[in-house]
């Protein structure tokens, strides 16, 4: 079975230059982008033997969502420009590999779309929703309705991009911009009477440097479906997300692409889930290449991990076949290291079993 390392590679011979360094880049010098791996390669793991590690089962839960394994896919924006199918592709493979597929607000497929795909898989899949707040938050408000009425079981709110993060392939490609064609559909025809009717209007993300806790109270106060935040790297952040009644935390750099030179996510987890103290669930994202990976992350607090780019080149190598022989490959790595491990359910493996 091949490493995720050769989806990429694939990938990368069938996406326009300008498209695979917007997936593959990170913000500036990409030190976090390179550190987000590395850091794994540091860590080594010590088995424990003799536990009776057969009968293994991956599956958890999550915030009432059911997972077949602890390996989500994590929101990645535009999965059109890596296939034709684009999120229908994805989100038929993560249906049909029964994980859980947040969704990025920035998707080039309509919410309800992703959700009718899904839905040709699996009756009931386990879709959650990432925002990213706008701030006219009426017209967040319509978008957050239009999640749930498509069946979202959750949102996660990005919380580290209060400015985009400056991705220098991006400017040298001078990709900044979809190519025509290519909307962000979640956005369209939402708020047109303030838009003079226009019912093809698509309105642009914007990043907004205002958000503060209010705006979490806020979006508590207009949907009933938990609301995770996603880019705590901070234990004190973690902390005041269980104060301000955050469904779970997402410890994520956001693939190193926006504050270059924050550390692993790897690194500071072990410090974030000692903050959270088991309130909520803590989830982590960043350099899941491997089912050692995996493992090092949950056994260092993490009760399960997002995948960005390893979709994306699965996706670009493959359409939904390629989504899914990557999380097919990720869930028979992770298998096989947590049986090596002496586990049998993810939540056995424990931070005595990681050695720097
Ligand atoms: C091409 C790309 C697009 C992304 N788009 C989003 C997005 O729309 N919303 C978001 O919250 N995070 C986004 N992310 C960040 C991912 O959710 C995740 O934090 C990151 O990819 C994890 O690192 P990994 O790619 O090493 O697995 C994006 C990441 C990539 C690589
Ligand atoms: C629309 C974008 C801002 C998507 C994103 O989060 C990213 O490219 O990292």
């Amino acid at each position: 079975m091949p490493a995720v390392a050769e989806f990429e590679a694939t990938a990368r011979e069938r996406l326009d230059p300008a498209h695979y360094d917007y997936f593959a880049g990170g913000a500036q010098e990409e030190i976090t982008l390179r550190e987000n791996e590395e850091a794994y390669k540091r860590l080594r793991l010590i088995p424990r033997v003799l536990r009776g590690s057969d009968k293994r089962d991956l599956s958890v839960e999550l915030l009432g969502t059911p997972s077949s394994m602890p390996i989500l896919v994590a929101p990645t924006a535009f999965h059109r420009l890596a296939h034709p199918d684009g999120e229908l592709a994805t989100a038929r493979a993560a249906a049909r590999a029964g994980t859980i597929m947040i969704v990025s607000m920035a998707s080039t497929t309509a919410i309800e779309d992703i959700a009718a795909a899904a839905r040709e898989v699996t009756p009931d899949p386990g879709l959650w929703f990432q925002l990213y707040l706008q701030p006219d938050l009426e017209f967040t408000e319509a978008i957050v309705r239009r999640a749930e009425n498509a069946g979202v079981k959750a949102f996660v709110v990005t919380v580290d991009s209060p400015v985009l993060g400056r991705r220098e392939r991006d400017d040298r490609n001078a990709f900044h911009d979809l190519p025509a064609g290519l909307f962000v559909e979640n956005l369209r025809n939402i708020g047109e009477n303030r838009s003079g009717g226009n019912t093809s209007h698509v309105r642009e993300i914007v990043m907004s440097a205002g958000l503060n806790w209010d705006h979490i109270a806020w979006l508590r106060s207009k949907t009933k479906l938990p609301v995770l935040i996603k880019g705590v790297l901070h234990a004190e952040d973690a902390r005041l997300a269980v104060h301000h009644g955050v469904a779970g935390v997402v410890v994520s750099n956001h693939g190193g692409r926006q504050l270059d030179t924050v550390p692993a996510t790897i690194d500071v987890l072990p410090e974030i889930a000692a903050a959270v103290g088991g309130a909520v669930p803590v989830l982590l994202d960043g350099g899941i290449r491997r089912g050692t990976d995996v493992v090092k992350a949950l056994a260092l607090g993490a009760d399960a991990v997002g995948v960005g780019r390893p979709v994306v080149w699965g996706l670009a190598a493959g359409g939904r076949e390629g989504v899914s022989a990557v999380l097919d490959l990720l869930r028979a790595d992770f298998d096989q290291a947590l049986a090596l491990c002496g586990g049998r359910h993810p939540a056995d493996l424990t931070p005595d079993q990681v050695r720097r």
